[in-house]
């Protein structure tokens, strides 16, 4: 049998071509990873970003963070002007038509219109939130007023964020803000910041959208000079690139940072989502403020449009100096380990003994388990007390992992987690929302994945900006979470949106999820967020302590609500009542001195009475007592008998109406009686009669 000839086309068989690419790279192909898909959707991530840098880094310092934020609006003209990059007048205007006439697109974009509107419907009927519909709501509405001939021209923004918080070192500013992945929060405590991503890929938008670098000025507290850079990102090599760097005389004693750099981005369409951000973040620590505390200021936010008209200068005034105690770093927990941290924790382990590694290295494991050597002599695999973490083997490292994963340790305590607190997070929603009713309630600390986590809630009923049915409001280590709800329709589903839509029986607590102003707001801390993507923008759904944690917050909030729109339904109805009762006083009086007065006219024909009736008759007589007397004891009686409701309306509505329709028969019919007696003291200070049935 010969043996068969190889195949001709050598062209399958050549090798693949092998390309390796940095984390900057891939992260700027990928861009929309960490929450920068569109020049909207970036120029926002931007902004979100560097806030939540400057916040870490006030509170890092444990000052309450003073934040001016200010978007300047700058033409593709003007930013070729920057550039030295003359503005050429088209030659041909024909290359720059579109393949699509006027006509076409504009039937194009009814029909997207008309399709959404549907898709919008169904959501609202099956009771979710069109959240995941807004970013295809505004792209549509982008492209409408683009073919309607509004402004398509690109505009860019010149976005400068400034703080009073740690400042960076000079020699390190280059890393922390020209590699990716570089940062100073990879450690176990709750940061706003965790990837070491989010100022590089500014960063890196920068430089895809303008080309132009980033300049920085910082100062650590106490630092006699400025650090100032202007520097950008070799994306291929990921590598800080610095084209400028001094060292400023810091004359005023200044410390913190400004970043300042210039993007495409389009605020027209992301407008509302940027001021959201901030009044959110004003919820969740409202309290910041301006260094003089005179200028009792928590953000300024100004944004600087080309036509003065469109400009905005908005200020988050700041409510309280309570300021929320900072998180602390702790030690890894052993059930959060991975067999590589292990391998590290014990490369990198100067201790003498591995009972010295263990306690020292990791949290909450006692004396009592670690000081006896009880975990050495479990572990056996030859492993021996006065061994150095260093000298163990890769069989005795998966050892170890398997039993600090198999012995139970204590918890973590959380004590080391910074939530807002119940009194920020009340001043918050009541300062930025302004609704009638508010309840808060901040849970037990609770463990995944050894990392303890926290959970606070506020349930808000009302406020004239507050859309009719269920808003709600994500928070993550205090991070306002607003896009990416995650919709089970539409792809994955987040833990906060599904507990308040799904788990939650709002009827039960008197409340109508359709029709109430109703405001629900959820901020879970942790030293590990459970994140879905590097964006950080939503939960998911399936970690069942988290589930179960949001969900009873919630309903001790709800529980809340519902004793005080009980109380108040119960106020009500007791003022109806009175209003009800009331308006037939006059009448009444009017009819029943009418009656007595003539009785009185003629004695004679009196009937037969005995006291009190007949003194009444008397004192119509003589005068002592008047219509207005009838009227003002009418009006006594039904102010008592509103007092002795009080303590019934507890007791369920249909009761409290028969009751109430019962003292209206008594009021009118029965008590009649003893009214006429209006002795000069009140009949009533002794028991009321019984009411007829
Ligand atoms: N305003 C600032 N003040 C002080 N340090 C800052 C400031 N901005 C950034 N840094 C430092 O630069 C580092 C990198 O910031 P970057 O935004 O890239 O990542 P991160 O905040 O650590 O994590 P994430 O990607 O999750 O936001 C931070 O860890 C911090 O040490």
């Amino acid at each position: 049998m010969g043996v068969k000839a190889a195949p001709k086309t050598s062209k399958a068989l050549k090798d693949d071509i092998l390309e390796q690419k940095s984390p900057a790279e891939f992260f700027a192909d990928n861009r929309n990873i960490a929450g920068f898909d569109n020049p909207g959707k970036c120029l926002y991530t931007t902004i979100r970003e560097l806030v939540e840098n400057a916040l870490d880094a006030a509170e890092s310092i444990h000052v309450l963070p003073d934040i001016d934020i200010t978007i300047e609006e700058m033409s593709q003209h003007a930013l070729n002007h920057m550039r030295g990059i003359s503005n050429p007048d088209r030659i041909d205007e024909a290359l720059y038509h579109d393949f699509e006439s006027d006509a076409a697109r504009v039937k194009r974009l009814q029909r997207e219109a008309k399709e959404l509107d549907r898709l919008e419907k169904l959501a609202a009927k099956k009771g979710e939130t069109g959240d995941a519909l807004d970013g295809k709501r505004r792209d549509l509405e982008a492209r409408q007023a683009a073919a309607q001939g509004g402004r398509s021209d690109k505009v860019f923004y010149r976005v400068t964020i400034k703080d009073n918080g740690a400042g960076m070192a000079h020699a390190q500013i280059p890393d922390m803000l020209g590699r990716v992945l570089s940062g100073t929060k990879y450690g176990v405590a709750q940061t706003r910041g965790k990837f070491g991503l989010g100022a590089k890929m500014a960063l890196i938008w920068s430089k895809m959208s303008t080309g132009l670098p980033i300049t920085i000025r910082s100062a650590r507290p106490r630092s006699a000079t400025i650090s100032y850079y202007k520097l950008d990102i070799d994306i291929q090599k990921n590598q800080p690139n610095v084209h400028e760097q001094k060292l400023l005389d810091n004359l005023d004693h200044w410390h913190g940072a400004e970043l300042s750099l210039i993007i495409a981005g389009n605020w027209q369409y992301y407008r509302s989502k940027v001021l959201k951000y901030l009044q959110l973040i004003a919820v969740i620590t409202p309290y910041t403020q301006f260094y003089n505390p005179s200028d009792a200021v928590q953000f300024n936010f100004k944004y600087v449009a080309e036509e003065e008209k469109q400009s905005l200068n908005i200020v988050f005034a700041r409510r309280t100096d309570v300021m929320a105690s900072p998180p602390k770093i702790i030690k890894h927990h052993p059930a959060s380990v991975d067999l590589e941290l292990i391998k590290r924790l014990a490369a990198a382990s100067k201790d003498a003994t591995l009972l010295a590694f263990l306690s020292k290295s990791f949290a909450c494991v006692s004396r009592e388990l670690s000081g006896s050597g009880r975990i050495l002599d479990e572990m056996q695999a030859g492993v021996s007390a006065d061994m150095t973490p260093a000298e163990l083997g890769d069989t005795q490292l998966v050892r170890l992992h398997q039993l600090l994963h198999e012995v139970k340790f204590p918890d973590p305590s959380g004590n080391h987690l910074s939530p807002a607190g119940e009194y920020n997070l009340r001043l918050g929603i009541m300062k930025e929302f302004g609704p009638d009713l508010v309840a808060t309630h901040q849970g037990e600390a609770r463990v995944h994945d050894g990392h303890a986590f926290l959970v606070e809630a506020g349930v808000s009923l009302g406020g004239s900006t507050v859309k009719p049915g269920i808003n709600i409001h994500r928070f993550a280590n205090r991070i306002p979470l607003l896009f990416e709800v995650g919709h089970w329709g539409w792809g994955g589903s987040d833990v906060i949106t599904r507990t308040a839509l799904k788990r939650i029986n709002w009827a039960l607590y008197k409340i109508n999820q359709a029709t109430d102003r109703v405001g629900v707001f959820v901020s879970i801390v942790s030293t590990k967020i459970p994140f879905k993507g590097a964006g950080k923008e939503y939960i998911a759904d399936d970690v069942e302590e988290m589930q179960a944690a949001v969900k009873s917050a919630l309903q001790a909030c709800c529980l809340q609500l519902r004793s005080k729109l009980v109380k108040q339904a119960a106020a009500r109805e007791q003022a109806q009542r009175k209003r009800a009762l009331t308006k037939y006083v006059p009448n009444v009086a009017a009819a029943v001195y009418a009656i007595v007065q003539g009785i009185a006219a003629r004695p004679g024909k009196r009937p037969r009475l005995a006291p009190p009736e007949k003194d009444v008759i008397d004192k119509v007589a003589s005068g002592d007592v008047t219509q207005k007397t009838l009227a003002t004891r009418l009006m006594e009686h039904i102010e008592r008998f509103d007092t002795d409701m009080v303590g019934v309306v507890s007791k369920g509505k249909n009761k409290t109406r028969r009751y109430t329709a019962r003292m209206g028969t008594t009021l009118y019919l029965f008590h009649l009686r003893l009214l006429l007696a209006c002795q000069d003291t009140n009949p009533y200070t002794s028991t009321p009669p019984p009411i007829p049935v």
